[in-house]
């Protein structure tokens, strides 16, 4: 598996006395999709900043397609494409005119990005709304513009923070079948959410991150095994896992999880 994201001993945060994460290593591979997990606060958003480039590691590299910013910081910002959590958008440009703009800012050809564009705009049953300004679309119409600019640049890797939030049921699934797409074609998706029992569905691996620090990684079973569980196919069992590994409480009691890192 070529790796598409690689995070290797990353300490970072808002002030260098205070780091925020703790030695993060991790990586996401070509066609991965991986779900970054942790209570409010975690850091899940400052580990995201930190990939995206906004802010610099006190210590460790971040490198994606093998290259970090610094040594190539061109190559590094056109490989990814990132959906935040608040939809930032130019209220008086139209939904399709920031189609156009990130088909320019990515260099997708004339064909492909008339192809794409159409697509999108019919998969998000966003058409009717193709010429309304940012500024008179509802939260979650904005949020799906968003959406829709990452899948039109078909990035290597998609950063995706809490992308659920304010979606209806339709967008929700309209995103992961194109997410599901995307990966199948090659692309690697680094996602963070609250949403456990979808980042359990759809993703093949986890990140569960508690105060800045990784405690465990890997398929389901490597989680669930880090959080001292049986190994258990049912669904829901992230979320068990999850609990265990952040209160070190078993749910309704028992014993306590084991803080160590698995790395599968
Ligand atoms: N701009 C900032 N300056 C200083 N500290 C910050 C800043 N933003 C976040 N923090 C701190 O960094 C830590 C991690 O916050 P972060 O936003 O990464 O959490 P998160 O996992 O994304 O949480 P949530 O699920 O609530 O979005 C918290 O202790 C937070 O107070």
């Amino acid at each position: 598996m070529d790796s598409v994201l690689t995070v290797k001993g990353l300490t970072g945060g808002y002030s260098p006395r205070r780091p925020v994460l703790h030695d993060l290593s991790f990586e996401v591979g070509a066609g991965e999709m991986v779900g970054l997990i942790g209570l409010n606060g975690a850091g899940k958003s400052t580990a995201i900043k930190h990939i995206l480039g906004l802010m610099q590691p006190h210590a460790g590299e971040i490198r994606i397609g093998g290259h970090t910013l610094a040594e190539q910081p061109d190559t590094y910002r056109s490989s990814l494409a990132y959906v935040p959590e608040s939809p930032l958008l130019f209220d008086e440009l139209t939904v399709e005119e920031h189609l156009r703009l990130t088909g320019m800012a990515y260099n997708v050809q004339e064909s492909l990005y008339e192809q794409r564009s159409e697509s999108l705009l019919k998969e998000f049953y966003m058409a009717p709304k193709r010429g309304a300004f940012a500024a008179h679309l509802s939260k979650g119409m904005r949020q799906k513009v968003m959406i829709m600019n990452a899948l039109l640049a078909r990035p290597a890797l998609y950063v995706i923070d809490e992308p659920f939030l304010g979606l209806d049921p339709l967008a929700i699934r309209s995103l992961l079948d194109k997410l599901v797409e995307v990966t199948k074609e090659g692309s690697a998706v680094f996602m963070s959410s609250h949403i456990l029992a979808t980042v359990e569905s759809y993703c093949s691996r986890f990140i569960v991150l508690h105060q800045g620090v990784i405690v465990a990684q890997g398929t389901l079973q490597d989680v669930c095994r880090a959080a001292g569980m049986p190994e258990d196919r049912s669904a829901g069992v992230l979320e068990e896992a999850f609990y265990r590994l952040v209160t070190g409480k078993a749910n309704g009691g028992g014993e306590g999880a084991h803080h160590h890192g698995t790395f599968g």
